[in-house]
Parts: C-alpha cells; structure tokens; sequence
C-alpha cells in the first residue's frame, strides 16, 4: 500500500505521524510511503532524512492526500484535510470525535474509513495507542501548572515545592490513569502536596502502592472532589471514559470558592473537558480566566514536545500501522482490538460511545468490515 504522511497543520502542533525510523519498517515491508515536503521538520527530521529511510517526497498535502491508500497523522483532521479523504481511504490518527459533531460529519461524508488511535484497545484493559501521549501530558500538566501559579502569570505566585520552612503548593489530581499518574509523579518530584482521585478503588490502590505513601488517594465522591477542589493551588483534569465526552467534575459555582490564582489544567479537554468552564485552547494562547481561576485547555499538549512525542507514538502506533497497510480492512476484521479503534466506516460512526455521544445511529463493525 502507498502510505502517505501530511504535515500536521493544526495550531503549534509539531509532532509528525511518522518518523523516519518508523518509515524505514514500513518500507522493509513492502510498502511505499509519501511524506510532504517539511513534515518532519518539528522532530528534526529534514526530507533527507525521509529519502534515505526509503520515502518519497511528495511537494503539497493535496498530492499526499491524492495518491496515498493510508494517511498516517497526528491530530484530528482539520476542515481543509477531511475535504480530501475519499471512500475507501484509511485514516489512522487521534480524532477525539465525541465533542466535535462537525468533524465527524465531515468524516462520515468523505466515505474514509478512520482508525482513531484513542479508542484501540490492548489485552489489559488499556488503551496503547493513547498512553504514550497520556505519559507526556500527565508530565507537562504540572509543567503548565507550575508556569501559570507564577505571579506574572496571573498565578497565585506559589512555588510548587515550597522551600524548607515554607509549605509547598497543593496539587488535585482528578483522575488517576495514565495522565494522572505521571502527573502525580512529577508534582510529588518536585515537592508539591498530591491528592489523586479516581472513581476506581483497585486503581487507588494501585497507586497507593506505587507511591508508597508520598501522595494520598480519595475516593471521587462529589463531597471528596468539592472538597479537594476548593483547598486546591492547582488542579489537574485526567478523567477520561473511553470514546465518550468526560463528564463535567468541576462545575461553575465552585469557582468563587476557589482560592483566586489558582490554576485548572484540563488535559481531559480533547473529550471535551472535565471542568464546566472549560474550553479548548492552543499553545499560542493557552490560557484564560474564569472567576478569578486560570484555565489551561491546550488540546494538543504533547505537540509543543515533539522530539519526546513523535518517537513515543510511532513506537505504540507502528505495529498496528503496519498491520492496516498490510491487510487493509482484514486486520480490522482479525483483530479487535484494532477494530476498537475504528470510529467512522462507510458514512457510519462504528464505535459505540463516540455514536452515543454524538447522538449518531451506531453501526457495529463486527459485521461492517468485510473487505
Ligand atoms: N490535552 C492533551 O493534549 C491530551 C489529552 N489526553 C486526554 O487525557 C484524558 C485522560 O487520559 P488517560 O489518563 O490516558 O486515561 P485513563 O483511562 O488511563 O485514565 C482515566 C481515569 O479516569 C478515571 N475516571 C473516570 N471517571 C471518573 C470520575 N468521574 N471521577 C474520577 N475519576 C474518573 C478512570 O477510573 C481512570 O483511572 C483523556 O481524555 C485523554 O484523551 C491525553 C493525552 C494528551
Ligand atoms: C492524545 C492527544 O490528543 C494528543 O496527543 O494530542
Ligand atoms: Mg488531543
């Protein structure tokens, strides 16, 4: 199959779907692949690069679009791109089409088919395509939150870690998967006071066990979450329900009783946010304020990270990559893990809570993907 490799357009988003490492496995395989012109440039990757791993590179998006069978991507495709697609086509990439209607009727209308990467699954219970992403973002959250509780930031002006004879600041996790742990390990790194929430005990325990103490658990009860919210200098939004919207954990009214500069990182926001005054941002703007509360909602954190990214996506997406552009709609068919991935199919959304939250009819892929 022709592979083909956009650059990714949407605002300060770096990261490129595949590296040239990753090309270079596609290619032993068989498989040809396209790469726009500048594609790789956020990892340092310049076209010389793509060239001697085996690719060809195509001078404008419109001939990746054009000529490639599969187009590997980072972000959820952008107006200008789901123009493009054409049936028959697969899309493999992050979609997050819960909150976005319109870009999941712009899916169905071009007749692509779309692997979306959040909703492949593993034999665990995981979601492997998400938890690299979910590593970096955890860990930038408390970046973003440090940053925005400095005073010129319109922060409260705390250090995080505090400093001997000085109280460090208090960070809420809501939420405690893959976002909240690496989130709670950073912030326990540098010394803040962690609460992590989640409505799962066995994985409040878990991390009871991995953190030995240093961070406390609580159960996410609306009393425990009001009352943690409110006490904190910094929360972090990490709930994710597979494929539907995250529900809303921190509603409007308690924002008056919060302490005025403290910070809200809503990670969750790609689902549509877990914090009812939240709205997506970009890396050029990434904040706002809300009653006296900064709000961070950058739905593509890990772009402004690319050279840590990029790698850590292509090594979780290649062998499911691979796998499409070996067998096509068969490898969906033989696998169902990659077949949870499939969101959108013959005009049809295939992946039960994105249909439900977008109030779309939802058509089951089991019996929906012969080749
Ligand atoms: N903004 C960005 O750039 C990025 C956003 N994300 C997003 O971060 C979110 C979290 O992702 P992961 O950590 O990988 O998910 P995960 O599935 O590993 O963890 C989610 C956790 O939320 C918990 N949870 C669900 N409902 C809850 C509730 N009502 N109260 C408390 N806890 C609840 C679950 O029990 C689970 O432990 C997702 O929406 C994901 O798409 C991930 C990467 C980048
Ligand atoms: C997961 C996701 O949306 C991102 O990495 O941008
Ligand atoms: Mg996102």
């Amino acid at each position: 199959m022709l592979v083909g490799v956009p650059r990714e357009i949407k605002n300060n988003e770096f990261r490129v779907g595949l590296t040239p490492a990753a090309v270079r496995e596609y290619v032993a395989r068989g498989h040809g692949v396209l790469v726009e012109t500048g594609a790789g440039l956020g990892i340092d990757a310049p076209d010389a690069a793509y060239v001697a791993a085996g690719a060809t590179i195509a001078a404008s998006a419109g001939e990746v679009f054009a000529k490639a069978g599969m187009i590997v991507k980072v972000k959820e495709p952008q107006p200008e791109e789901w123009a493009q697609f054409r049936p028959g086509q697969i899309l493999f990439t992050y979609l997050h089409l819960a909150p976005d209607p319109v870009q999941a009727r712009g899916l169905m209308e071009s007749g692509v088919t779309a692997v979306a990467y959040e909703t492949v699954t593993d034999a665990h219970g995981g979601l492997p395509l998400l938890a690299p992403m979910s590593e970096v973002a955890g860990r930038l959250s408390i970046q973003a939150a440090a940053t925005a509780l400095q005073k010129p930031n319109g922060g409260r002006g705390i250090l995080l870690g505090g400093v001997p004879g000085v109280a460090p600041a208090k960070v809420v996790v809501i939420g405690g998967g893959v976002v909240g742990m690496h989130a709670a390990r950073m912030a326990a790194g540098l010394g803040a006071e962690v609460t992590v929430l989640d409505r799962s005990v066995p994985r409040l325990r878990e991390l009871d066990e991995t953190f030995a103490g240093r961070i406390r658990t609580r159960y996410s009860t609306i009393d425990a979450l009001e009352d943690e919210v409110i006490s904190a200098d910094a929360v972090i939004g990490a709930v994710l329900i597979p494929g539907a919207a995250a529900p809303k954990l921190v509603t409007r009214a308690m924002l008056p009783k919060m302490k005025r500069g403290a910070v809200l990182v809503d990670v969750a926001i790609d689902q549509g946010g877990c914090f009812e005054t939240s709205h997506a941002t970009t890396h050029a703007e990434p904040t706002y304020v809300v009653d006296g509360v900064i709000h961070y909602c950058v739905a593509n954190m890990p772009g402004a990270v690319p050279l840590t990214s990029s790698h850590a996506l292509n090594h979780a997406t290649l062998p499911f990559g691979v796998a499409l552009a070996g067998e096509g709609l068969a490898a969906l068919a033989r696998d169902p893990h990659l077949r949870n991935g499939l969101n959108v199919h013959r005009g049809r959304i295939t992946h039960r809570a994105v249909a439900e939250a977008l109030g779309e009819s939802f058509a089951d892929p089991a019996g929906n993907i012969a080749a």
